[in-house]
């Protein structure tokens, strides 16, 4: 019997870092009916700065809907069994826009720009007593001042753009992470497009109270910012809208969350105790803490996992932030042209048993977590004449694994009880070897998703629920989910000594801009 294709149908807008998707799903699974996906530009306008234009990506989300959409049809299947959509993007990404004209302001600046370093150190200055404490507002919000957050880069964007700073003053500027971005435009525009996020993406904004889920009036004042710009905080599943025009025209938007919570849905870490990494431009582990709040003294993130509907409890999580993982292959392929495409990268790094004793720190934009670094720099540490490209590249795949050590030690120390395996899924999980790397180098199993695109299920199975309440997330996807296990093969001797040289690797890059010669040497060097 010919297969038949049947509803409902579940979509979901991925929009990460390096490329957007829209998936279709079988409604309240995860098999994937079809999809389309699209790479974003990003634009390096100057050195340590990342924006991308908000047009740009609503244009690139459109693409993606209608081919979506009309592979679906050529496939026999009908719009209008799509019962809802899901969106979820990558976080902290900030845009403005003019409420007059519903158009941007200023290009969307990007969750890894690191321009605003001389912002931290005005906004450090007010902090009482001197104290200079990165960690004063963690109470508060669960995040320390570093340039990864909206809150930061919004209140640079008001010191340097006038005519951003004009229309805060006069209350015609909106902000918004992709998110909200996107849902406006999607319902509207300025034709009544609604102004909303969810609590998951208004977490990573340093302006949400992480305790009452509402934007604190401390947290505004902090960073001189008017409430008038900020959307409606909602959960992270209901409806928030319908779709204006194009292929869904009138479909729901019954599903909201940041990228990294989303992947913690679609792995179905649903518990307290459970815990993902997703391995895209960078790299995220999330461990769910249930309804409490942890406040890690370990350089991890508070950050609010999910809030399934209006009246759920909201569940949190510890996040470890990776800033480059994917992004150093995109790095070593278009700066250095070690790699022609990320097809390469296994065969490359295959071809040599070890790194011969590289070490890659890829710091582009400081360190993330657990160091919060933001003047620590790239360093590549044992070369020699032996050294090959092959060797650079493998080197390349074992800093993203180091990094995850050193999250995971930071939440052994938190959580106190140490993970006995770890979920993982995102682009470069496609790997194998990169997998086999990851369980010798932290010395547990490795789970890697039954598909890769559990960012985007997560959010298809958040707008199910909105729309089908009684449906169960949880039971609906453990009958089908096959993992593919790795596990460790090198002896914890060889892997604490190797994670000791990486420390090493570590101690090179922390500090360099600081740490360069002050002006007056740099002049007299310079021979001015
Ligand atoms: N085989 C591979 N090995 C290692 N990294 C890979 C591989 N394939 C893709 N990547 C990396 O994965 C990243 C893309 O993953 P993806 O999950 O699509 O990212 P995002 O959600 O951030 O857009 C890119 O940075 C790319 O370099
Ligand atoms: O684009 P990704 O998938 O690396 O995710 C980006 C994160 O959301 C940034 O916090």
């Amino acid at each position: 019997m010919d297969y038949q294709l049947t509803g409902p149908y579940v979509g979901a807008i991925d929009e990460g870092t390096t490329s957007a998707r829209f998936m279709i799903f079988k409604a309240g699974t995860d098999e994937v009916v079809c999809f389309h996906q699209i790479e974003v530009p990003s634009i390096f306008a100057k050195e340590g700065w990342c924006e991308q234009d908000p047009d740009v990506i609503s244009k690139i989300v459109n693409d993606c809907i209608d081919n979506a959409c009309r592979k679906l049809r050529a496939l026999g299947g009908k719009i209008e069994d799509i019962v809802a959509i899901g969106i979820t993007n990558q976080r902290e990404s900030t845009v403005i826009w003019d409420r007059n004209t519903g158009k941007p302001l200023a290009n969307a600046i990007i969750w890894l720009d690191n321009r605003t370093g001389s912002t931290i150190e005005e906004l450090l200055k007010t902090i009482p007593n001197n104290a200079r404490n990165i960690n004063y507002l963690r109470p508060l919000c669960g995040l320390p001042l570093s340039p990864y957050f909206s809150g930061v880069k919004l209140r640079w964007l008001r010191d340097n753009v006038p005519t951003v700073k004009k229309a805060m003053d006069d209350g015609s500027a909106m902000f918004g992470t992709i998110d909200t971005w996107l849902m406006y435009r999607l319902t509207g525009g300025v034709k009544g497009g609604v102004h909303k996020t969810d609590v998951t993406n208004a977490s990573r904004t340093m302006l949400m109270n992480i305790e009452t889920l509402q934007w604190d009036p401390n947290l505004l004042k902090f960073f001189g910012l008017p409430r008038t710009i900020l959307p409606e905080i909602c959960s992270s599943a209901e409806h928030y809208g319908n779709i204006a025009e194009g292929s869904l025209r009138g479909i729901a938007i019954a599903a909201d969350l940041g990228d990294q919570q989303a992947a913690l849905v679609g792995q179905q870490c649903l518990s307290k105790g459970q815990a993902k990494a997703t391995y895209g431009t960078g790299c995220f582990l999330l461990y769910n803490t249930g309804p409490a709040i942890v406040h890690s003294t370990h350089g991890l993130l508070t950050t609010v996992g999910y809030q399934i509907g209006r009246d759920a409890a909201p569940y949190y999580a510890l996040e470890g932030s990776v800033a480059i993982a994917g992004a150093a292959f995109n790095w070593l392929r278009d700066n250095i042209g070690l790699i022609e495409s990320s097809s390469d990268i296994e065969p490359m790094a295959s071809k040599v048993v070890d790194s011969l004793d590289v070490y890659f720190v890829p710091a582009f934009n400081g360190l993330y977590a657990p160091y919060w670094n933001q003047d620590a720099r790239g360093v590549i540490c044992g070369l020699s004449e032996e050294t090959t490209s092959e060797h650079i590249v493998r080197a390349t795949l074992e800093a993203v694994c180091f990094q995850v050590r050193d999250i995971l030690d930071a939440m052994h120390k938190d959580c106190k009880i140490p993970l006995g395996k770890l979920m993982v899924d995102g682009g470069m999980t496609v790997n194998n070897l990169f997998l086999q790397l990851q369980s010798d180098l932290v010395g547990i199993q490795v789970l890697r998703a039954k598909i890769a695109e559990t960012t985007a299920l997560g959010a298809a199975l958040a707008a199910y629920k909105t729309v089908n309440p009684d449906y169960n997330m949880e039971s609906q996807l453990s009958k089908s989910d096959k993992r593919i296990p790795f596990k460790p093969k090198v002896k914890p001797t060889e892997r604490n000594l190797r994670y000791e040289k990486w420390k090493m690797a570590i101690e090179r890059s922390l500090n360099w801009e600081t740490s360069t010669l002050a002006q007056g040497e740099r002049e007299s060097f310079d021979g001015a």
